[in-house]
């Protein structure tokens, strides 16, 4: 069996009475990339500030390389790299002087120091702006300097809260990239409400939604629970929802007014054939069929109830 890197054991907390996350368990045994996917206000951000040692859970125990974060805490966090959804970047430092203060709060070792801030540069490509005031770099460059403070202590666990909001879409890619690059050598896991990110991203996913999981698995697992499973046709000969009903493969048809009907499926490739050609037999004159693709909102919901 491969060794523990985070372990995490019925993690409750909350703030006052709330509970905002509810027994939570998981174990990373691996390097690369898992995704945290949940709405706002699922608790995402507060799962994350308890692995990496910001607040201290309620309930429950986080291990990291086998060290309790709650009895051990300076020894777990050589392991950490943290980037919070608001970097901690002190903008009137150069990212030279940045990165130095950061690798002296992580207790590096005096002599460890020049040559780690050299290679995270070079890593995260800042080094042409080592000198640069931090206020004065794009966000996208921001966003580098706060990974590169993330994993310049080298540890094996990063953990990015939502790394590319607010970034535009060629940062995000660049972004997406280097994460891309620092999850070949440890964990990471990451946050975001944006499912295209983790899918984009991640080989494992979490979703969480009001402080539970409420799927864990891999990318193709997740990708099957989302399939689409409704249509939107429209029939101008507006035939009733039990015809429709009667094509196999449908489970549902609700009349949304006019010529148009949500069909609900189970096989989308065969049941299309089937509608396209009771269509023909019945001459139902069909001017649209589109499949729907489920909300995130939606995805919730449905994993939320399957749980229950
Ligand atoms: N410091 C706090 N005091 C009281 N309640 C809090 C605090 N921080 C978070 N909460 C509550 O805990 C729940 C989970 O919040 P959390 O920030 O972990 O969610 P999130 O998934 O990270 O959302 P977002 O993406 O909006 O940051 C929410 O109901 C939130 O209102």
């Amino acid at each position: 069996m491969s060794a523990s890197i985070v372990k995490v054991e019925n993690l409750s907390h909350r703030y006052s009475v709330q509970w905002a996350i509810k027994d939570i368990n998981f174990e990373l045994t691996r390097n690369g990339i898992y995704g945290l996917l949940g709405s706002n206000g699922a608790g995402k951000s507060t799962i994350m500030n308890i692995i990496c040692g910001v607040i201290k859970q309620t309930q429950g125990e986080v291990y990291i390389q086998g060290v309790s974060l709650r009895n051990e805490p300076v020894k777990a966090k050589r392991h950490i790299g943290f980037l919070p959804q608001q970097p901690p970047l002190q903008t009137d430092l150069t990212v030279e002087e940045y990165l130095r203060h950061c690798a002296n709060i992580r207790l590096m070792k005096p002599t460890a120091v020049k040559p780690a801030i050299d290679e995270v540069m070079s890593k995260v490509g800042i080094s042409h702006f080592s000198k640069r005031l931090i206020r004065n770099l794009s966000g996208g460059y921001q966003q580098r300097v706060g990974i590169a403070q993330a994993i310049i202590h080298k540890p094996d666990f990063v953990v990015l809260d939502e790394p590319t909001n607010g970034l535009d879409p060629n940062q995000i890619l660049e972004v997406r990239n280097l994460i891309r690059e620092i999850a070949e050598e440890r964990t990471v896991v990451l946050s975001t409400h944006i499912l295209q990110e983790v899918q984009a991203l991640c080989d494992n996913i979490w979703m969480i939604n009001e402080g539970n999981v409420v799927f864990s698995g891999t990318l193709d697992e997740f990708d099957n629970q989302i399939m689409p499973n409704t249509l939107v046709v429209s029939l101008m000969a507006t035939p009733s929802p039990d015809a429709l009903k009667a094509i196999p493969g449908v489970i549902n048809a609700d009349h949304l007014g006019g010529t148009r009907f949500r069909i609900q499926f189970s096989d989308a490739t065969e049941v299309t054939e089937r509608i396209v050609a009771a269509s023909v037999t019945n001459n139902w004159r069909l001017m649209e069929i589109n499949l729907e693709k489920n909300s995130l909102d939606t995805i919730f919901a449905e994993l939320s109830k399957k749980r229950k």
